[in-house]
């Protein structure tokens, strides 16, 4: 952290909400400030989806749905941006047209934002976008563990033959070594799947899985508890597929499925974080399109504020 204190958000007493900036959380670009401690950056792609596109628009409509976050977090009792120097960094603009080109892009604007930011946090794009960022991430602090909240496993060989997709990237992470096998760990999974293998698979590549109906059947206070349990001081890479909420709660995403997360049990799963060695997180599968009255921007932003907190609250311990 710097001497001086931290450039924050424009004033909402000054500069009524629904004026400019359209950063995250109205915060700096990271071009005013000499460094920043975390980034907010987008990665608007989604030519890795296999139903409905659309979240290489995420990006923009979470940021335009954060206008209304307040500098105060009262459950963890910190105010994130006088704590850290948060600044949104832009896009990472990468080709629609060549999932191989874009990947390897990805991973490039994820290791140039390291110069100039000690944390990222990931507006997402689709989910494939974590692979190049794990493979980032993974040659400064070596295999992470995946906190991985999602409907779906995301650990599928293939689509169509094709090998990298949002719905295969942790099989990839898991292959090339990026991942910790003992410290992994899926939060909401649900819904129907290809094969019963498909959960031997998974198992091998190294998850143990927390499913939505654990929530319903042993309560949010048993799931947070495994989760720690398994995450214990391990480096935690945090990867948020807004479909691991209900539907009703996050309409606009591709791949929805029912019977998923409230918001209220996401955003308290996240804030249990709270001492654990969060190295890195994304928001993804935000599909604007489909969304009605922000319902989905509004969860996806609150979810990234929640793990500003986490990150704020740990700084300061
Ligand atoms: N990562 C997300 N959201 N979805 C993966 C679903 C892949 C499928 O169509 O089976
Ligand atoms: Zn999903
Ligand atoms: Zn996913």
């Amino acid at each position: 952290m710097s001497e001086q204190p931290p450039v924050g958000p424009v004033d909402a007493s000054q500069v009524p909400r629904y004026c400019g900036p359209a950063t995250f959380a109205r915060l700096p670009e990271i071009r005013d400030v000499d460094h920043a401690d975390i980034a907010i950056v987008g990665v608007p792609f989604d030519s890795g989806v296999s139903y409905r596109p659309g979240a290489r628009f995420g990006p923009s409509h979470i940021r335009a749905s954060s206008k209304l976050l307040r500098p105060f977090h009262p459950p963890l009792g910190v105010s994130p941006f006088a704590t850290l120097q948060v600044a949104d960094a832009g896009d990472i603009a990468v080709n629609p047209f060549s999932l191989d080109e874009a990947i390897t892009g990805i991973e490039r604007g994820a290791d140039a934002l390291r110069e100039r930011a000690d944390r990222a946090i990931t507006l997402g794009g689709d989910h494939t976008i974590a692979l190049p960022l794990l493979r980032s991430l993974h040659r400064r602090h070596g295999p992470v563990s995946v906190l991985h909240f999602d409907a779906h496993l995301d650990t599928w060989n293939t689509y169509f033959g094709a090998p990298y997709t949002h719905g295969t990237p942790f099989r990839r992470a898991s292959e090339e070594g990026l991942l910790d096998p003992e410290g992994c760990l899926h939060m909401g999974i649900r819904g129907p799947l290809y094969d019963a293998a498909d959960l031997t698979d998974d198992k091998a590549l190294g998850f143990a899985i927390i499913r939505a109906d654990d929530y319903e059947t042993d309560g949010l206070p048993a799931a947070v508890e495994r989760m720690r349990a398994r995450l214990g001081d391990r480096p935690v890479y945090v990867s948020i597929d807004i479909d691991v909420l209900d539907p009703s709660m996050a309409p606009g995403t591709g791949t929805p499925e029912a019977g998923g997360l409230t918001s209220r049990e996401l955003l308290h799963t996240l804030r249990a974080l709270v001492g654990c060695n969060v190295v890195g997180a994304d928001v993804v599968e935000v599909a604007p399109s489909y969304d009605h009255a922000e319902i989905t921007g509004i969860a996806a932003s609150h979810v990234v504020y929640e793990l500003l907190a986490v990150l704020a609250r740990n700084a300061a311990a």
